[in-house]
């Protein structure tokens, strides 16, 4: 088994629990479920630096990142930078994240919150939609069409973004919908850990225009944007680079003023 079969089975497990606990109802019930979602595919549009920066403690890949930081002062120090959204791993078994974590990171800041996850059943959009999200992630190497197309017509109709991931060519065909906002191109293989950018730009041309470019992981200098970007790409998700420094808020003003 490889470790993205390995993080499914247990997210299954995880899932099948919750929904035992804690039925949908008391999820819709949330004062954070009739809030109005803000559309980060909008603001990728409409911004030349197109940053999602990222809160993430440790990683399959790379273990302990930074595990000594407060998820809120991340956030607004994310937003006074100027990133475009913020994305929050609420993964608990890898990632060391929790739906806590968005919670809190909505109470801070106004800007677009993606839920990061692994999203296999519609009682997690839910769950997203109730802890302050406005951008859910899908990942095709774990879904199949039908679920992805179930998974995101549920996600729009609860007023939610879309950003699907995909990471080689196969995944991106079967997965082009009219019902996705954004098409993420992940440079790190999820079963290998291999990163590329080389794979943002072979994909590129791929993509139709109709969707917003994110090219995901792996992004640690100026340079890697400047060499996307006219491959299409308007959002770049960086997690790491700024993680692993003390002050990712900071980090993230630096790196933004130096692009602009
Ligand atoms: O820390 P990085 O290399 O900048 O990567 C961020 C983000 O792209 C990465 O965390 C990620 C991309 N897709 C995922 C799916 C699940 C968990 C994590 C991810």
């Amino acid at each position: 088994m490889n470790i993205l079969d390995k993080i499914v089975a247990d997210k299954r497990k995880e899932v099948a629990l919750k929904k035992e606990l804690i039925p949908t109802s008391q999820l819709e019930a949330s004062v954070l479920f009739e809030r109005d979602c803000i559309s980060l595919a909008d603001k990728l549009r409409a911004s030349n630096t197109g940053i999602i920066a990222e809160h993430k403690r440790r990683s399959p890949s790379k273990s302990v990142i930074n595990q000594s930081l407060n998820v809120q002062d991340v956030a607004k120090g994310y937003e006074e930078a100027g990133v475009c959204g913020m994305s929050v791993l609420t993964d608990g078994k890898y990632f060391g994240g929790s739906l806590d974590d968005l919670i809190l990171a909505r109470a801070a800041v106004k800007m677009p919150l993606l839920r990061k996850e692994f999203i296999i059943d519609p009682y997690q959009l839910i769950e997203a939609k109730a802890f302050g999200a406005d951008v859910i992630l899908l990942i095709a190497a774990i879904l199949s069409r039908d679920e992805i197309k179930m998974l995101s017509e549920t996600a729009k109709n609860l007023g939610l973004d879309v950003l699907l991931e995909v990471h080689n060519e196969e995944e991106l065909q079967k997965s082009i919908m009219p019902s996705l906002d954004m098409l993420g191109v992940n440079n790190r293989n999820l079963k290998t850990f291999d990163v590329s950018l080389d794979i943002s730009k072979t994909l590129s041309e791929k993509i139709p225009n109709d969707f917003v470019k994110v090219s995901e992981s792996g992004i640690s200098n100026i340079e890697a944007i400047k060499e996307l970007q006219p491959y299409g790409y308007k959002g770049f998700l960086i997690g790491e680079n700024f993680m692993k420094t003390d002050n990712p808020g900071k980090s993230a003003t630096a790196f933004i003023k130096e692009l602009q």
